[in-house]
């Protein structure tokens, strides 16, 4: 790990688990004008010397900071079994100035950045965490910590299966394998999407089909194998997730998708937890293969 005093990046916390290190930080971020936070996983891996890890950038839901994650699903446990850094930034910038849903409910705002670059006031000042994702964290990531660039995978859960969606079909180079939990497959065509890219982008349009996942892939083939997860009791299933979709376009276009409905799985981070070492074989799988 390369921080400096000069460094750009404040440590705020360290633990030992699984005899790596789960990390924090915070740092400024030009793209989203605020203070940003995000978490790392080195694994044991990354103390021997010339070490260069496959990365693996993980997207949060709705509601949460970068910890829920690290909290909860248990991944550590993997990560320094097959030595792989893991990355979780926050779901959106925060902090003085940052603006929230005046109305306070919790599908806009912060801890809902929805993955977007917004346009619209009074996000579009702070509210980037395309950008943020997709190129600053992961310039960042590459300055200070011994990754290999051409292993970097993502993924993510809900809104952050969105993002990973989205953010990886639209950056190949960058991202070579994707995965996803119950993700939010077409955000154009559901309550929760349809809010914030209204509130984020202006009125349905062209703007919309370069956030959502189902749109992206009417057009474009993807350039790697796609896994989703999905819970047969998510109780979001049926009016937000439609996972459906995007089975039926892959079907009909012959696109690669590895998809398992997981009977009895709620959306929770249980389900999370119960199936999140496939997740890192089957990146794993996918990394060593286009590398
Ligand atoms: N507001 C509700 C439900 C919020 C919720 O279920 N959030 C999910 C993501 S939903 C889609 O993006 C989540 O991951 N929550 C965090 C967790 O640790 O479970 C509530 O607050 O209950």
């Amino acid at each position: 790990m390369n921080t400096t005093t000069q460094s750009p990046l404040q440590q705020i916390s360290e633990s030992l688990s699984f005899a790596g290190r789960q990390l924090r930080f915070q740092h400024a971020s030009s793209c989203c004008q605020c203070d940003m936070t995000f978490s790392i996983y080195l694994p044991p891996q990354a103390e021997e010397s010339g070490a260069r890890l496959p990365v693996l950038y993980w997207l949060s839901g709705l509601t949460c900071t970068d910890e829920n994650f690290v909290q909860k699903s248990g991944f550590q446990r993997y990560a320094a079994q097959h030595g792989v850094i893991v990355v979780a930034p926050d779901t959106s910038p925060r902090g003085e100035g940052v603006p929230d849903d005046p109305d306070g409910s919790w599908d806009i705002g912060l801890g809902a950045g929805f993955y977007v670059n917004a346009t619209q006031e009074p996000w579009r000042t702070h509210y980037h965490m395309y950008d943020y994702v997709s190129a600053e964290l992961p310039e960042i990531i590459a300055e200070h910590f011994p990754v290999d660039t051409a292993r970097q995978g993502i993924f993510g859960h809900s809104m952050g299966g969105h993002g990973a969606l989205v953010i990886g079909l639209r950056n190949p180079d960058c991202f070579r394998s994707i995965s996803a939990f119950a993700p939010i497959v077409n955000p154009a065509n559901c309550p929760w999407g349809q809010k914030a890219l209204g509130y984020y982008l202006g009125e349905a349009g062209r703007a919309w089909n370069d956030y959502d996942a189902l749109a992206l892939l009417e057009e474009h083939q993807p350039q790697c194998m796609i896994k989703i997860d999905q819970g047969g009791a998510d109780s979001f299933l049926e009016a937000q997730l439609h996972p459906e979709r995007l089975v039926q376009l892959c079907q009909n276009k012959r696109y690669p998708l590895e998809y398992h409905l997981y009977p009895g799985y709620d959306h929770s981070y249980f389900f999370i937890a119960s199936f999140i070492g496939s997740h890192f074989q089957f990146h794993l799988e996918q990394l060593n293969q286009s590398a």
